[in-house]
């Protein structure tokens, strides 16, 4: 029997930021199973910032949650849930032994009763391991500090806050809606910013008046600078992304 995928594609390089027209979704027929490939069909398709920046030719990248439809290998079972960088394509055919991009492979993953499988690409995947290797091994946080997280509501932000909460920081988070500044209040920040409606300089002084010890930076441009100009001595400014400088294509994505 024939499978054919349908798979959202480039149909032109983003300039600035990305449109509608700029995907296409096209078809694919799929090849018959070989020897350990196994067929996945996707149950979550992820959409991170960095599609913007490293997207070449047609291909999207892009990590899925999927689930094995049919298999020729004795490792990953029919109706076996998986993590795979596959694309943004609802079938796949893909040999298990075969590394993806950037070294990844096929990931079994758990299939816990009442939880999303989609959190394997949000606080339990990249993004999650992401906050959690950032904050712990990079931040050298110590209780009391203060902290302050942009893109605070984000994937990454929201997970570094609750870290810090766990750890015994006062949390500052900054995120673009009062409605992100409720849902970061509810995961237990100490502090909300709405930075398109308050001053985040006046609005920092008043929640750290002596300044801040680490910055969490998944901003860049005006934002953090103004962070930055609150930083104590020896403070920490770890720096996860600049999605403000991303669909600036004369800026230079160097990370
Ligand atoms: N170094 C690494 O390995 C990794 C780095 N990253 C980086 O971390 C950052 C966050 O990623 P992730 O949590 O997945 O993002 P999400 O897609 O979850 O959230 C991104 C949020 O950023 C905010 N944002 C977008 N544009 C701007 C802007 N111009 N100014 C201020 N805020 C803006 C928006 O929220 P709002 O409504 O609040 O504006 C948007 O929802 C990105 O820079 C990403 O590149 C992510 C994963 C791994
Ligand atoms: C513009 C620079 C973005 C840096 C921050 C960021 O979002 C990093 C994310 C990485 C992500 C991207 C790296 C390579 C993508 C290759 C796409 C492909 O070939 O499939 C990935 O390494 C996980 C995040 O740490």
């Amino acid at each position: 029997m024939v499978t054919m995928a349908k798979v959202w594609r480039l149909s032109d390089s983003f300039h600035g930021l990305p449109r509608v027209e700029n995907f296409v979704l096209t078809e694919e027929e799929l090849p018959s199973l070989s020897s350990k490939d196994v067929l996945i069909g996707a149950v979550y398709l992820s959409l991170d910032p960095y599609f913007r920046v490293f997207s070449s030719g047609k291909n999207l990248p892009g990590e899925q949650v999927g689930r094995v439809l049919d298999s020729k290998s004795a490792e990953y079972p029919v109706g076996s849930l998986v993590c795979v960088h596959a694309g943004w394509r609802s079938h796949s055919v893909i040999n298990v032994t075969k590394p993806r991009s950037y070294g990844t492979k096929v990931v079994k993953i758990v299939d816990v009763s009442g939880v999303s499988p989609s959190l394997w690409l949000g606080a339990a995947g990249m993004p999650g391991v992401t906050a959690f290797m950032a904050f712990h091994n990079k931040c050298h946080p110590k209780p009391g500090e203060v902290i302050v997280v942009s893109s605070a509501a984000g994937a990454v932000g929201s997970v570094v806050g609750q870290l810090a909460k766990l750890k015994g920081l006062t949390v500052i988070g900054i995120a673009g809606s009062n409605e992100k500044c409720q849902y970061i209040k509810d995961l237990g920040f100490d502090h909300a910013i709405n930075y398109k409606m308050d001053d985040i300089s006046s609005s920092l002084d008043t929640a750290s008046p002596s300044g801040v010890d680490i910055y969490f930076d998944n901003v860049g441009g005006n934002i953090s600078n103004t962070v930055n100009s609150k930083m104590k001595s020896h403070g920490r400014v770890l720096d996860c992304g600049s999605i403000s400088t991303y669909n600036d294509d004369s800026a230079s994505q160097g990370h």
